[in-house]
């Protein structure tokens, strides 16, 4: 395969990957073994095999008589992947006759599994932990916040185990810690029996930790079940630019986004949409004028808070506190309530811009509910299925302008239109609202959405949520076109022929 990144440097981003050619949507540009993976620093106690939670019952690993396994039968048989492999048992099972380490220790210190893996492999993989070593720390800056202290527990953990061999056990740890914090992925642990949830894990990926960030990113990353890290090109990518992945939530605001690059990532974001006080004409962090009652009031580089139609200034203080509580009102209220939420789009639609990103966020969620309800219910209104259509298609150009290319989120919202366009025409076509003719528009309109939402999931890893609506989107495209068949011979039935009368919805 020809190098499809190189590596680059430069005194803004540091190291960066730039195209080596031209790549296209969908291309793979990386594809990454993990160089570390465990549990988050908070985490509670899990099996070090198979990461499932161990709530009350475990038993340990019979070899190294340290690590704390699975209870009954053992780890699922569905979750071989061995994470706690010969190696680190042999490792442990030293460090038990070495040091006495026993298995209380380990299960206390689950948190700092992750830099203790990453440190073993210094033996194990000398040539990966160089290359590991040589990761981005921000060391400097740590070392003046809390989360020096933070980690002086692993720090405590790790020397006592007489793992490393000088007198820089304390500065290594952090430097440790500080890679994997700066670094890491999140990566999906196993689903939770009958809980239908996985606790997150982190990653380390060496290639793609080289990726820098845009608020717009120019690739989408996925993990599969293996734990191998793909990376995507999402758009059109030509030779020589940067490749781009958002370590951030598109559907956050500026300030949002940026406090959260600066306190886990050291560094303030300078793309373009940061320095776009419209985000890309979206509006996401704007409220409503209150002296115009029009125009849309942004926050500009210089922190002033100015109405781009009337140009009165704002004290940032007032708005600040608006928005802060709208966001408090949004912590409070029932997200599985079609009410609530119905009331709080309604109430908080006064204050802020139409795409702001609470109102983005409540619209989600009340998509989310309004979707559960009509796939609950035996005969689910119109009314539902017209205002769930409403609140996707509300979204998408969202999508589309802060998400440009292919994106997880927008592949859903596209799936969740076609769903529902599909289910409404059908309830209208059997009440004889509309005709053959009228239904076949309708499914061929749903068909675009359904197609354009299986391009992109497409590259999704099989046995994550995504994969699955993938298959499930496979099988409904495969209906899809029966049922057009159908409504196709249904018309030529009555002796007519099928003229499209709709261009799109
Ligand atoms: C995952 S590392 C990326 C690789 C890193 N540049 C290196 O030299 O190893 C993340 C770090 O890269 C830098 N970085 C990434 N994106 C950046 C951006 N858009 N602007 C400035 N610095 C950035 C920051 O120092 C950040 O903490």
């Amino acid at each position: 395969m020809h190098a499809r990144y190189e590596i680059q440097r430069s005194d803004t981003l540091g190291r960066h990957l730039a195209a080596a050619k031209d790549l296209k949507p969908g291309e793979t540009i990386i594809s990454d073994e993990p160089y570390v993976l465990g549990p988050t620093s908070d985490s509670s106690l899990v099996c070090y095999n198979c990461y499932l939670p161990l709530i009350s019952k475990f038993l340990v690993c019979k070899n190294c008589a340290v690590a704390p396994v699975c209870p009954g039968e053992g780890c699922p048989e569905s979750l071989s992947k061995k994470c706690h492999n010969s190696t680190e048992c042999e490792l442990f099972r030293d460090l038990k006759l070495t040091k006495g380490v026993g298995p209380m220790t380990m299960v206390q210190n689950v948190g700092s599994l992750l830099a203790l893996r990453a440190i073993l492999k210094k033996e194990t993989d000398p040539k990966a932990w160089e290359e590991f070593m040589k990761l981005e720390t921000h060391l400097e800056e740590r070392k003046k916040s809390n989360i020096w202290e933070y980690y002086e527990n692993t720090v405590k953990f790790i020397t006592s185990l007489g793992v490393l061999d000088n007198t820089q056990d304390e500065y290594i740890v952090q430097k440790v810690c500080g890679a994997i914090d700066v670094n890491s992925f999140e990566v999906r642990g196993p689903p939770i029996p009958a809980l239908g949830y996985s606790q997150p894990l982190r990653g380390v990926y060496l290639k793609a930790s080289l990726l820098t960030h845009d608020c717009v990113g120019n690739t989408h990353v996925s993990i599969n079940d293996n734990n191998v890290l793909v990376c995507h090109a999402s758009m059109d990518i030509k030779k020589g630019e940067v490749i781009y992945y958002n370590y951030t939530d598109p559907l956050k605001g500026t300030s949002l986004r940026q406090h959260h690059l600066l306190v886990g990532k050291y560094f303030k974001c300078n793309c373009d949409r940061c320095k776009d006080c419209t985000e890309l004409g979206t509006n996401i962090s704007s409220v409503i004028c209150t002296e115009c009652k029009t125009g849309y009031v942004s926050k500009s580089s210089d922190q002033q808070w100015t109405c781009h139609d009337c140009k009165k200034q704002f004290d940032h203080s007032n708005i600040e506190h608006k928005v802060q509580c709208c966001s408090d009102k949004f912590d409070v209220i029932n997200k599985k309530n079609e009410k609530e939420l119905e009331e709080y789009i309604r109430n908080v639609s006064k204050i802020l811009a139409p795409n702001h990103y609470l109102l983005l966020e409540a619209t989600q969620h009340l998509a989310g509910v309004l979707r559960d309800t009509i796939n609950r219910e035996p005969h689910p209104t119109k009314k539902l299925m017209r205002r769930k259509l409403q609140l996707c298609q509300e979204l998408l150009p969202i999508l589309e302008k802060l998400c440009p290319g292919i994106s997880r989120t927008k592949a859903i919202t596209l799936y969740e239109i076609h769903a529902t366009m599909v289910q409404l025409a059908k309830k209208l076509f059997d009440s004889r609202e509309i005709t053959g003719t009228g239904y076949m528009d309708k499914l061929l309109n749903a068909e675009k959405y359904l197609k354009r939402a299986l391009e992109m999931l497409f590259i999704e890893p099989g046995n994550s949520p995504e994969g699955e609506l993938c298959a499930k989107a496979l099988e409904e495209y495969r209906a899809l076109k029966v049922t057009m068949n159908n409504v196709l011979d249904g018309i030529h039935a009555e002796g007519k022929t099928y003229m499209t009368t709709s261009k799109s919805e």
